[in-house]
């Protein structure tokens, strides 16, 4: 089952970095999920409580990492990792966590992770 939900470029300004001048700014980053799912479910019933709400979701990214406040990227990707999985029963994700302004000559660094089996 090859099924997914997608969310793409999600913003999420928040406290990120292992610097002391990073700990006192919000900083933004952008985040991309795929999330296996079977989409039959919802696709035959068109009832969104069959379906993985990706506005659900998305406000549980926020909120995770604004709490969590992560020093390093991989830390963040780690636990929102966990934590979507455990609260939306989702099997395997991947996951992007980008840091637009860190590396001024690069458009972007980040990290990518996946976790779970198909
Ligand atoms: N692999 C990583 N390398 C670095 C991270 C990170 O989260 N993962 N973070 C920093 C600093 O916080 C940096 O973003 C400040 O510009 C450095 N390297």
């Amino acid at each position: 089952m090859a099924d997914s939900v997608l969310i793409e470029g999600l913003v999420v300004e928040t406290v990120v970095g292992v610097y002391d001048w990073e700990r006192k700014v919000d900083q933004r980053l952008v985040v991309d999920l795929e999330m296996a799912w079977d989409n039959r479910v919802p696709g035959a019933s068109d009832d969104v409580r069959d379906a993985l709400d990706y506005a659900a979701v998305s406000e549980r990214v926020t909120s995770c990492l604004q709490t969590l406040q992560p020093q390093l990227l991989e830390h963040g990707a780690e636990h929102l990792a966990a934590e979507l999985r455990q609260a939306f029963g989702i099997r395997w994700l991947a996951l992007t966590i980008r840091k637009p302004g860190a590396v001024p000559a690069a458009q972007s660094v980040g990290v990518r992770i996946e976790r779970g089996a198909r």
